[in-house]
């Protein structure tokens, strides 16, 4: 499990994050929302120790991640940054391969495993730069998945997705969390984070407002209250997964 502690960031004079403890299991996708500006990010790169906060800490099965060096953090606990995209001419197949550099090897297997995961296995050879933002997203996420031993931390992977892919996406989460990692990921899309999370957490102005499951967290007081927006259940018409 990663653990939190106590943790606060400070930009400038104000703390963009103030004080956020958080334990992430193993098992469960937990999904982090809340409006823009909120620290959502902020905290991901936290957890994934690659930023370093003013106070607190963050521990991987109990060992504080500043003790990790960094290849070995990078091999436990995967990352996908927002909007990343690769800009050059590699093949899909490359790109999924890159999760694989801090282990060191060239690990087929993952990589092949990967690549079906994402559904990516008639693009495999197919250069990046001409995918589409979606195709282009999933290869993000591939490679993500060949990196990741105990944990994936993922920023915003449904941007860009159609409605089957959103949902394909966190179909895989889930299988990924059941597999025994820890799965936390940002997501705007709040109907997708009350369909498929175990978990939401919702951050407001750096600090957790609410935190459990989605029928307690998704309520229209907390939207009201976080988002300055109401929420019904009954009016508009729903995709179902
Ligand atoms: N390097 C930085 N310097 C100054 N302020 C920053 C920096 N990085 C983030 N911030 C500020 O910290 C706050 C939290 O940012 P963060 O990216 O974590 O929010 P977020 O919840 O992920 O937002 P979004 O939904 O828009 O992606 C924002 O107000 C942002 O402007």
């Amino acid at each position: 499990m990663i653990a939190a502690r106590d943790l606060v960031v400070r930009r400038g004079e104000r703390r963009v994050l103030d004080d956020v403890s958080l334990i992430l299991e193993r098992g469960m996708l937990t999904a982090l929302a809340g409006p823009n500006g909120a620290g959502k990010t902020t905290l991901l790169s936290v957890l994934a120790g690659l930023l370093v906060p003013d106070a607190g800490g963050v521990s991987l099965e109990g060992v504080p991640l500043a003790r990790l060096d960094r290849r070995e953090r990078a091999r436990r606990v995967a990352w996908l940054e927002q909007g990343a995209r690769a800009a050059w001419g590699m093949t899909v197949r490359e790109v999924a391969a890159l999760g694989r550099l801090p282990h060191g090897d060239r690990g087929e297997a993952e990589v092949a495993a990967a690549l079906a995961a994402c559904g990516l296995e008639a693009l495999a050879e197919r250069r990046v730069d001409t995918l589409s933002g979606g195709e282009a997203r999933r290869a993000m996420l591939a490679r993500a998945l060949a990196t990741g031993e105990d944990a994936l931390l993922l920023d915003e992977p449904a941007a860009d997705l159609d409605p089957a892919q959103s949902f394909a996406l966190m179909r895989l989460l889930r299988r990924e969390a059941e597999r025994g990692r820890v799965v936390a990921v940002v997501l705007h899309d709040l109907g997708l984070a009350a369909r498929f999370a175990d978990r939401i957490v919702l951050l407001a102005a750096g600090r957790i407002a609410a935190d459990g499951p989605p029928e307690e967290v998704m309520t229209p007081e907390h939207a009201g209250r976080v988002f300055g927006v109401r929420i019904g259940t009954d009016a508009m018409p729903r995709v179902l997964p």
